[in-house]
């Protein structure tokens, strides 16, 4: 008992004892607070408090979110990947992963990169989460698959369901929209190739007549606060506009316009390059909510123009059918997905399939029309900042009678920052295209003259059964019977190569109509052969009104 009693440790060896341990603990403690990275620090205390507590604790609950769903892009992968770069700027220890695809802006700072397998916390409404990036290596494929992990504490999985989620795309959706991107279908690896969208066109240096530009800005509005009233009457929750005119008429430029206006992203699709209508419907389907499609040259390229009419097989005309198409503007798939904006362009819109222009497919149908004198003006308030000169009623008068562009008024107006050579270039531009047009109204007339003789001759052996035909005699030009004030005009000059009569042209129009307006009342269709030169003749006796009308017309 005695020897037992002197083997035992002294009270003062084990208080000295205890006096190192804690010296060490504290040291040690000091090191991992002062030293060790912060993000390092939870990890470990994650790690020690899993392994001794696990048992006693909740149980964690782990999310695994795929970059692909239903075989396309996963809007909340997407939507973390936009997100979780925001969590990671107030870190100032540890390694970052910072990058940018910006070529237009080099000496733009870089972006932050979500790095793998590094714990990203966040909090919400009081819960504690933690996100990491994966990365696997697959066998079947040459790039290594990609999934976030999302973990909590089981109790709050409903919520985190509910609501984190909803709050994760929304933040993700704000955060994009403050930098918009245009994307363009990479067919090789299926899927859409993103850049940064710099075009700064709005509204406000767009140059379109106002009312115009009023009529675009209500609908847009009326259309984005809009949300349940189409579901109210049982519509999916999207906008189609159709932009049609001559090319350099501000097509593309509106299309920036409406996206900086919106703050969505452009889907640029190339029509001509999509297989047929599966890929399409992929493709389609795979654009997020809140965006724009855009499919530029409508009628290239896929089954929306005319001559798919004609033509009996599906390889006859391109890959993508008109149906295909159609169903996505309004078939049953056009209710995937909602807050979407559908646009197409077309230099030819008389070439554009019947079915495609028929009321409700296309919601709007927007003329982007040669210059007029108020969008000169307003290109000249843009380009040379002054609102008046001498030089602005000779060529007011030439816009009214030649057909230029807004691009040939704007290269026209860069050349220079002198107000006075750069108007004076542009009236010189202005007489020589009007020479130009007399020159060929000449040459153009005779082809018409005799075409028309012949349209006579062959008139009467060209008729359909069942089709209402016109007679080339009753065409003409004057006041409406039936619509006092109104003026009426009827275009001889629609039909095809063929011959076979197609149609007339019947505009209605009051001296307070604007082009715009007067396309709403459009009775016929535009499809012909008018040539320009002829349109100009015709402004001679109907006024300066119908011009902006008959430039619509297009020569086939
Ligand atoms: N209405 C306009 N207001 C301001 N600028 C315009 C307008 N229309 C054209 N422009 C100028 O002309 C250039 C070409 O216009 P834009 O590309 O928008 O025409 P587009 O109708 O889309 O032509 P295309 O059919 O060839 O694609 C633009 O970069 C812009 O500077």
């Amino acid at each position: 008992m005695a020897s037992l009693y002197n083997q035992a440790p002294s009270v003062s060896a084990i208080f000295s004892l205890y006096t190192s341990f804690s010296a060490i603990m504290m040291l040690f403690r000091t090191i991992f607070n002062d030293i060790v990275p912060k993000r390092i620090q939870d990890h470990i205390t994650g790690k020690v408090v899993d392994f001794f507590f696990s048992s006693y604790l909740p149980s964690r609950f782990t999310f695994v979110i795929e970059k692909e769903w239903d075989s396309v892009e996963n809007i909340t992968f997407r939507a973390a990947e936009v997100y979780l770069p925001t969590l990671l700027s107030g870190l100032s220890t540890g390694n970052i992963v910072v990058g940018s695809s910006n070529l237009k802006n080099p000496e733009a700072q870089p972006k932050l990169g979500i790095p793998i397998d590094i714990n990203i916390t966040d909090e919400f409404e009081g819960i504690y989460l933690e996100w990491t990036l994966h990365s696997v290596e697959t066998k079947n494929s040459p790039y290594e698959k990609r999934f976030f992990h999302l973990t909590c504490e089981k109790e709050f999985r409903k919520k985190i369901m509910t609501e984190y989620f909803t709050y994760l795309t929304k933040s993700a959706d704000n955060i994009l929209r403050e930098s918009l991107k245009i994307y363009t279908y990479d067919r090789p690896n299926s899927c859409w190739l993103s850049t940064i969208f710099e075009h700064h066109t709005t509204f406000e240096t767009l140059a379109i007549e106002s009312h115009l530009k009023t009529r675009i800005i209500d609908d847009l509005d009326a259309y984005s606060q809009g949300k349940d009233f189409f579901k109210s009457v049982g519509r999916a929750w999207k906008r189609g506009y159709l932009l049609y005119g001559p090319p350099g008429t501000g097509k593309s430029s509106m299309v920036a316009a409406i996206a900086n206006y919106m703050k969505y992203d452009i889907y640029d699709l190339q029509l001509q390059s999509v297989r047929d209508d599966g890929e399409l419907r992929k493709i389609l389907t795979s654009t997020p909510n809140r965006s724009i499609l855009l499919i530029e040259d409508i009628d290239c390229g896929s089954g929306a123009s005319c001559k798919c009419q004609i033509k009996e097989t599906k390889e006859d005309c391109e890959r993508v059918s008109l149906s295909g198409l159609l169903n996505f503007v309004d078939g049953l798939w056009s209710s995937c997905g909602e807050g979407r904006i559908i646009i197409f362009t077309t230099n030819h819109k008389g070439k554009l399939n019947p079915a495609l222009l028929r009321p409700g497919r296309m919601d709007i149908h927007i003329l982007m029309g040669y210059c007029t004198p108020f969008v000169f003006k307003k290109l000249v308030s843009l380009y040379l900042k002054i609102d008046d000169h001498v030089l602005f009623d000779p060529i007011e008068k030439l816009v009214l009678k030649v057909s230029v562009t807004p691009a040939e008024v704007t290269q026209q107006l860069m050349m220079t920052k002198n107000a006075d050579i750069a108007l004076k270039g542009l009236l010189e531009l202005l007489e020589a295209k009007t020479m130009k047009e007399e020159e060929d109204s000449i040459e153009i007339e005779d082809g018409d003259t005799r075409k028309l003789n012949q349209m006579k001759k062959d008139n009467s052996s060209n008729r359909r059964p069942g089709i209402r035909h016109s007679t080339f005699e009753s065409l003409r030009l004057g006041l409406s019977k039936h619509s006092p004030g109104f003026l009426r005009f009827w275009d001889s000059l629609n039909f095809k190569k063929d011959r076979e009569f197609v149609g007339i042209t019947v505009l209605f129009l009051d001296e307070k109509n604007s082009p715009f307006q007067a396309e709403q009342q459009m009775e016929a269709n535009f499809s012909g052969s008018s040539s320009t030169s002829r349109q100009n003749q015709k402004i001679d006796v109907g006024g300066r009104l119908i011009k902006g009308i008959l430039q619509r017309s297009e020569t086939a």
